[in-house]
């Protein structure tokens, strides 16, 4: 199960030739924030977003600049198929604010992901959540995304609780591959029919491949920016043989683009991809967002719009940080 070696970064100077820093506000509250800054950057194949989250270090955004600088200078892989279905996305908000989020998409939706586990809340509120979201679409698959925040007992008591409303996976119930191991056998033995997702278990360990080698989850979540890139994700889901759920990290619809080319061209899609997120945003870069309509998105380009562009522009020194980011990130791969 080995991967090639990354190809080499365009020229610093070449990398930073076109650069554009935007904030872009959100509908609701996700991760604890309320705005989204994130760079968008252009080279010879096209446009490319850079937005590790900015508490993220160095090391950990190199893998989502090789990604850009993929997208941007090589293009994406041929594609498979020219639809590709997508899940709602509920922030971990009160029950009562489930309708509102639903309402950000148009059309019908055919599957959600919920957010649970959240700091600060217990199971009664993510019950309350999920069964908000079952009460609204009674045919939708649902899946439940708690970011690690459970240990395993608790993961347990909560996976069979939230059953109950018909759930098709939990994405990284627990944090390392050994507890998410512990939550599949567990779930196993209780019978209760729920999937493990492995997500942070892919996207942050050193090798992604290690939670399948292990049997520890069902399934994948696989993120075209922390991957290293559209070509290494599919070679991670290739070599893993588990089938994957794209996603995504909150981006623009440039970063969404490529998270639909990694959708598009992947051999079997079998669930929806987590790639709705454009809905949760107030604004965009692009005229026609990458929003769904009727749970799917289309595969098209992705090219901001210059206005856009410099409405959303972030003042001078959070432009700055984000240019001394790009350099330090783009050393960083020089070095080793
Ligand atoms: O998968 C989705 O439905 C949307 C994307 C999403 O949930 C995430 C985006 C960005 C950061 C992550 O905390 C989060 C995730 O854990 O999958
Ligand atoms: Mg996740």
């Amino acid at each position: 199960m080995g991967m090639d070696a990354h190809p080499p970064l365009p020229p610093v100077d070449e990398l930073l030739a076109e650069v554009h820093v935007v904030a872009l506000p959100l509908r609701v509250r996700f991760r604890g924030i309320d705005v989204r800054e994130t760079a968008l950057l252009r080279g010879p194949a096209g446009w490319a977003e850079f937005g590790p989250f900015p508490e993220y270090g160095d090391a950990e955004a190199l893998a989502w600049l090789r990604a850009a600088a993929d997208t941007a200078w090589r293009g994406f892989p041929a594609p498979r198929r020219t639809r590709i279905p997508v899940n709602a996305t509920v922030p971990a908000v009160p029950a009562d604010r489930v309708p509102e989020v639903l309402a950000g998409y148009a059309g019908r939706v055919g599957a959600v992901k919920i957010k649970v586990a959240e700091r600060g809340q217990d199971l009664d509120d993510d019950d309350a959540r999920v069964a908000a979201v079952r009460a609204l679409l009674p045919g939708a698959e649902l899946r439940v995304d708690a970011n690690g925040g459970w240990e395993v007992p608790a993961a347990l008591r909560a996976l069979e609780r939230l059953a109950r409303h018909g759930l098709a996976y939990a994405e990284q119930p627990a944090a390392g591959i050994g507890e998410l191991a512990a939550v599949r056998e567990g779930l196993a033995d209780r019978g209760v029919p729920v999937l493990v997702a492995a997500d942070e278990s892919v996207r942050k360990e050193e090798d992604p491949l290690a939670v399948a080698r292990a049997g520890a989850a069902d399934l994948l979540v696989v993120k075209a920016a922390p991957l290293g890139g559209v070509r290494r994700a599919l070679e991670v889901v290739a070599a893993a043989g588990l089938p994957a759920v794209v996603s995504s990290a909150l981006d623009s619809s440039v970063g969404i683009r490529a998270g639909l080319a990694l959708a598009a061209a992947l051999p079997e899609l079998p669930w929806a991809c987590g790639l709705g997120t454009v809905s949760l945003l107030e604004a965009d870069v692009l005229a026609a967002p990458l929003r769904p309509v009727d749970g799917e998105l289309e595969l098209r380009e992705a090219v901001p719009d210059p206005q856009l562009l410099a409405h959303h522009a972030v003042p001078a020194p959070r432009r700055q940080w984000w240019l001394e980011r790009l350099r330090r990130v783009h050393a960083l791969a020089a070095e080793g």
